[in-house]
Formats: structure tokens, sequence, C-alpha cells
């Protein structure tokens, strides 16, 4: 078919300058036979001034030599403007490819011709170069001299030198191309869907106006051009034709450039030189430098689809190119993907939930996006599900500076595991801090870590800071200084493992006469059995009694009632760094740490996070000693609104006189700084944890709690099973007037619950009033 283009134009301005776009149909490509003859209709072809002039395809930079085009002029009057009677077509038609080409004959020399190779010629361009690229600009500029020659043919030049480039970028590609090819034979290319690419850009470096590619290196464009509608968007429709099989499907794609919005669709609504995505959402263009790859993996690209909404709303999917990798790559199947990602959180993230799986979690991204999408409009950050109660809490500001010689316990981990959702504007330095420490609520303080795991909402743990061992607050008076050990204090028989030997050394045997460890590092029975008795029952012991008690004074009233005693408790005595044994000393278990797996866990019956055990625990073993802030009792009022606080009274030897008043006894408190065991909930009588004092070196029993040398220390009281919840006995009386903080409403479920009885005994007296 012929367009006649521009005919008008021409042939009023009688300017010899004509369009010819010959588009070859697949359908019709028959009647492109080799000698077809056709008579011209179209008036405004005009004639040569030297007929007849034959136009090669080399000629019309068609760049296939499966087609030439005849043009036989027959006017011999070029002035008059004359129309073309007929031309002669003889083409040897390839049905795959389509021309368009410029005929630039005018009937006198053409100024604007003329001048614009006298411009070239000044840069040193030769005739030669400037045709071929001529012919292209006047063709994408609609022949508008006057966008050509602005700025002294600015276009023009930068259009040949872009030319150049690119040929001589071509060959360098022909060259390599042709090595690879050599290389390997495996890599079987589709030579048609390569050359497919190349044309493609070949296209693309050909349709783009050259002064769009100034515009994108910042060069500005000058007031006429920008004033031009054509110029943004010449008329490529008249001249660009696409067949289909150069529109090429890939799985996946780098960023989209600007040229690919630009070239999108001609006017025909045919895809041009963009790469598409299978999925439309994903597409972008193939970036040129990678071009080469991607054509290998045209074939061998697929998409993985790991999770998907119920109706495919949402999806996760996982592109994989093998041959991008330059190796021999094999698709892994799902199953073996799963197993392996499962192992991979086992041991990198340490999620040791049993029910755990990497299906479900796809799963589960998948519908918290879908849901989040489809509350986005109705919901603001603030309520998203299950975060205000919580970001309220880490809202709130730490109660107390840390003291001066307490170390910076944060430390922002860099990964992040994102399992909770977290309105990022709501996000502080500590809500990042645990949601980051989901692996360990420790920050790598203890030498095992601790994670945190959260089954039922998307509460995060409360903000505090993790410290392995007490601090003194502002005004507890605890001196203890290891200057201050005497050379007697040191024990003479400990030698090697100091329970080795059918007697054990001093230490050892010091506080009960009898070891406090098995062999295996557990508590002696009869040991941990007299603790336990003392505790549940601890009338039935030795107790010790204020004259002014301090807890009697920090409830401030007018009659201070008497003391209600103290326990003198049992204790265990290790050996130190004083002892002549090994540090594999039988009679070292606490002071080497944490060894046991633990995971803190939001419960499920409104008693907030607890502590668990992810591995079986038999009866004696030790868990985790108790640390945090040492405060005095008037400290630890001035906190006591505080909902969370529930300290440890340091009252093993209130009665005597130096740990008497508000402002000398002292309670441990680990909400704001503590160890591991600020997580452990009260249970009412029958808990599964017991607390010990330990003594590393006994320097002064009134601050046996005290530093790593003086501690307190928790212990199985039974068997324990993995996953069953720790607990202590707070010794908490509900009766509200007991301790210096309010106690909360115990959810224990022990059926020895103190707050259970209270509440059931009030009722009674109720009922009987
Ligand atoms: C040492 S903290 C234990 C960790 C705490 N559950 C948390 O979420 O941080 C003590 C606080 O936990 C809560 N708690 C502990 N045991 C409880 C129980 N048996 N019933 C109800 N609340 C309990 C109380 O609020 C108490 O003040």
């Amino acid at each position: 078919t012929i367009s006649p283009a521009h005919q008008e134009e021409n042939q009023n301005k009688g300017v010899g300058i004509s369009t010819v776009v010959i588009r070859n149909r697949k359908s019709e490509s028959p009647r492109f036979s080799s000698t077809s003859k056709w008579r011209s209709t179209c008036r405004t072809v005009l004639a040569c001034s030297h007929a007849p002039t034959q136009y090669s395809a080399a000629d019309a930079d068609i760049g296939s030599p499966a087609l030439s085009l005849d043009f036989v002029g027959h006017d011999s009057t070029a002035t008059q403007s004359k129309p073309l009677d007929s031309f002669e077509l003889s083409l040897n038609p390839n049905p795959h490819h389509s021309l368009s080409f410029v005929s630039i004959k005018t009937m006198a020399p053409n100024t604007h011709v003329k001048r614009a190779f006298k411009a070239m010629n000044d840069l040193g361009i030769t005739d030669a170069q400037v045709k071929p690229v001529l012919k292209n600009l006047l063709t994408l500029y609609d022949k508008n001299w006057e966008l050509i020659a602005e700025d002294n043919y600015r276009a023009l030049a930068d259009a040949i030198f872009d030319s150049q480039e690119s040929q001589t970028t071509e060959e360098v590609k022909g060259k390599e191309k042709k090595g690879d090819e050599a290389e390997s034979s495996a890599a079987e290319v589709d030579r048609g869907k390569k050359k497919a690419l190349e044309s493609l850009e070949e296209d693309e470096d050909e349709l783009e106006p050259p002064l769009k590619r100034l515009r994108r290196r910042g060069e500005g464009v000058s007031a006429s051009a920008s004033n031009n509608p054509d110029l943004g968007s010449p008329n490529l429709e008249e001249h660009t034709t696409h067949d289909e099989d150069t529109t090429i499907s890939l799985p996946f794609h780098p960023q989209p450039t600007e040229n690919n919005a630009d070239a999108e669709t001609n006017g025909h609504g045919e895809t041009v030189n963009t790469v598409r995505a299978e999925d439309p959402r994903t597409s972008t263009t193939i970036e040129r430098y990678s071009e080469q790859r991607l054509a290998t993996t045209l074939e061998e690209s697929s998409t993985l689809e790991l999770a998907s909404s119920e109706t495919g709303e949402v999806k996760i999917n996982l592109s994989f190119a093998p041959a991008t990798g330059g190796s021999n790559l094999r698709v892994p199947t799902m199953e073996e993907l799963r197993r392996a990602m499962e192992d991979k959180c086992l041991r990198s993230y340490k999620i040791l939930d049993p029910n755990f799986s990497v299906g479900r979690f796809m799963g589960d991204i998948v519908s918290c996006f879908l849901e989040l999408s489809k509350n986005a409009a109705s919901h603001s950050p603030e309520t998203l599900p299950f975060l205000t109660t919580n970001i309220g809490v880490l809202k709130k500001p730490a109660a107390n500076q840390p003291p001066e010689n307490l170390p910076t316990n944060v430390e922002e981990k860099g990964e992040s595991m994102g399992l909770v959702v977290v309105p990022e504007c709501q996000i502080s330095a500590d809500d990042f801090r645990l949601i980051s420490s989901i692996n360990d609520v420790t920050l790598g303080k203890e030498t095992l870590e601790i994670p945190w795991v959260n089954e039922f909402n998307s509460k995060v743990p409360p903000p505090f800071r993790y410290i392995p061992q007490s601090y003194v607050y502002l005004d507890a008076a605890v001196k203890f200084s290891v200057g201050n050990i005497r050379d007697d204090q040191r024990c003479s028989s400990c030698c090697g493992d100091c329970l080795a030997p059918s007697v054990a050394c001093s230490c050892a045997t010091a506080l009960s006469g009898f070891t406090s460890y098995t062999k295996d590092g557990l508590l002696q029975n009869d040991f941990l059995e007299e603790c336990v008795s003392e505790a549940r029952d601890p009338q039935k012991h030795v107790l010790q009694f204020c004259k002014e008690c301090p807890l009697e004074k920090a409830k401030n009233i007018e009659i201070l009632e008497s003391c209600k005693g103290h326990l003198k408790r049992k204790a265990i005595k290790e050996c130190w760094i004083n002892c002549g044994c090994i540090n594999k000393c039988g009679n070292r278990v606490v002071q080497h740490g944490i060894h046991n797996k633990l995971q803190v866990f939001f419960t499920p019956n409104g008693r907030g996070w607890g502590l668990r055990t992810l591995q079986k625990l038999p009866k004696g073993a030790f868990v985790c000693e108790f640390a945090g802030e040492i405060l005095t009792i008037s400290e630890l009022i001035k906190r006591s609104s505080e909902k969370l606080t529930f300290p440890v009274i340091l009252d093993a030897h209130w009665g005597s006189e130096k740990a008497s008043g508000v402002d000398k006894a002292l309670c441990l408190d680990g909400m704001h700084y503590g160890n591991i065991s600020r997580f452990i909930n009260h249970r009412c009588s029958d808990a599964n944890l017991i607390d010990i004092p330990v003594h590393v070196e006994n320097m002064d029993f009134n601050y046996y709690h005290v530093m790593k040398l003086n501690l307190l220390a928790f212990f199985t009281t039974r068997d324990i099973e993995a996953l069953e919840e720790l607990t202590w006995d707070y010794g908490v009386e509900f009766n509200d007037h007991v301790y210096p903080t309010l106690p909360f409403h115990c959810q224990c479920g022990s059926e020895f619950c103190r707050n259970v009885k209270r509440i059931s005994k009030s009722k009674k007296a109720k009922k009987r009033a």
C-alpha cells in the first residue's frame, strides 16, 4: 500500500520532497512480486530532476537486502513541479519485513539541504555521513527545517554522532556475539528473537528524536522547539511498522525507562520497542546492557508462586532466571524450598516453635497484606489492629535514668525480622530495638539467645534494658569491693572439681553442712525441699523481726503496725575466683549463667508476657538469676504507681540495725533494667521455680542479693516439660497492705491461688452480712 503522506503541504509549497511509505502486509505479500508495476495515483509524488532515479535498499537505509525499490520518475521538467505520472516498483519482498523510506529530491537543489551539508562539512562530517541521517531526521521531524537548523544544525550533528556511536557498538557486539556463539553451542539462542531485540534497539535509537536525548541530558530545548507541538511526538505512525513477532514476553525486568514510555505504542496500537512482562503489573523495559543475557534467558526464566490469597489479589512470586546466574542452575521444588527455609529459620532465626511453617508464614504475609489493603481506607495508623495498647506502653518513658556507672545496653541490631506490623510513624528507638531483638531479648548479653514470640496478637515486649547482673540505683548503699576480701576468707580446700572427692570443699558445705549441688549440677533434693518448704510455709521456719519494719513504715499510716517477720533463708555458697578449683568445678553452677533454652512468650490469659522453657528441665535445675536495679524502699515507693513494677524485697537480714528504715532497706526491681527473670509471672504456692540466695563469696550477708557475687537464683521445684511456662511465687499477699506496690488481680490458675481465696472469702463474708 502506498500512503500519500504530506501531499498537500508539498504540493502547495512546491517543494520537491515526497514521502512514500510502502507497507508490506503479510497477507498481501503476493502482490509484491518483483515484476509489479503500479501506476501512481499519488499525484503529489513530485518528479525528480534526474529521471529515472533509482533507490536501492541501501539508499533507503532499510537495512535489509531483501528489498529493493526502483523509483522511476518521468518528469523532465522539474521546475514545473509536474506530478509524476507513474513509478515502477521492483520488489523482492520478505513478508516479515516492512519499510519506510523517504525520497529527498527537489526540482531545484534544496537550499536547506545545502546549508545542512555545509554546516556538517564545517564540523568535518562528510556528505556521505550526513545523507542517511538527514533523511531520517527529516522524517522524524516532519521535515521541520526550523528545528533541524536550530542551533547551527545541532540536532543533525547530534544524530550523526549518535549513529556513529551505535554503529561502533553494534560492531563490537557483533564480534562478541560471534565469539560467544563459537564458544558455547549449548547456549542455543532464539535468533529471531535476538534479532528482534537488536532491531528493536536500533529502531528505538532511530526513532527517538535527537533533541529529546539532548533534553534528557539536561541541555535544554530552545523556545521554538518546545513550542512546536510536533516535536515532542513526531508523527511516527506513518513511518514505522512492526511485525507482531517482535513483541516479546519476559518474566522479569529491571526499571522502566523514559524511552519506553515514549515508544510504547505506535499509532496503530501496536506494541513498539517495549518488552513486556508476563504480569503487566510488574512489566518494565529491559535495560540495554543486559540485552544479551536476557536473550539467553528468554526461554529458561520462570516465575514461582510462593503464596497467594484465595482469590489471587495478592501473590508472592519468585522470579528465577538461571542463565542470568551464568551457571547451570536447576529449579528446586516447593517442598525442597520449604524445608530449606524452615531449617534456616530454625538455625539462623531460632524460630523453635514446632508449629512454625514457612508456607503458613508466607500465607500470613499475603493475608495481612490483603487485610491491611482492605482496611487501609477506614483505618488510621493509630487504630491498626493489636497495636494501640502496646504502642501506648512502648511510648511510656522509662521511669528512671540509668545510674551513671550503668553501661549502655541499647544495641540497635541492623536486621529486622519484620514479624510484627508496627506503623512506621510510631516506631521509636525503643520499639525498633524490641522488634529487632526478636531473636534474642538479651541482645547477646547471655551465653544463649532468648527469643520472644507472640502467637496471639501483634504486641511486642515492653521496653527495658537487658542487664545480666544487678546494678545499684541512686540511693541504695551497697558497699562491696573485691579489695576488701581478706586472705583468710579464701577457701583452702578447693582443688580440681570440689564435688569429686568424697568430702567436698568447705565452700560447698559452708552454709548447710552438706553440698547444695549434685555432680550433675542440680540442686540436692533435700536441700531443695527445705527451700521449697521455707517459701511455701514461712511461718514454720526461722523468722527475724524488725523493730520498725521498712515495709510497715512505707505504708505511711499513723499507727505503725508491727513487723510480720522476715525469713532467715537457706543459701548456696559457690566457689569463686579466690578458690583453687577449676572453672568447671561442680560447685560452680549459677556463676556460669543461663544454659537452658528459654523463650519469652505472650500469655493467653491476661498476664502479659511470660517466660517458658523450650526443653525439658529436671527438678533442681538452675534457670536464671534475678537481676535488676537495687533500690531503697523509698525509691521504690516513688515508682509504685507503675503497673508492672513488682520487686523482690531484699529482706534476708532485716531485723538487724543496718537494714532498717525505708531509706536503707533495699529491694530489687527488674522492670526497667533487668534480666530475663523480669518476665517470670507469679503463681501462688505451687510455682515451678523457687528463688534461692547464692553466695559466690561470703563478704557481707546483708547484701547477699547484690552484685554478681551475691545473688538470687531461680531453680526448678519439679520436672518441667518443654514449652511449660516458668512461674514463681512472688510472695504477694493480695491484701493490698503488705507490699509497697499495688498488687495485681492474680490469674495464676493455681488451686492454691491466694487471690481466689480472698475473693471467695470476701464473698462469703458479704453473704453472711
Ligand atoms: C515481673 S512482671 C512479669 C512480666 C509481665 N507479665 C510482663 O508482661 O512484663 C510482673 C507483672 O506481671 C503481671 N503478672 C504476673 N503474674 C501474674 C498473675 N498470676 N496474674 C496476673 N498478672 C500477673 C502483673 O502485672 C505483675 O505486676
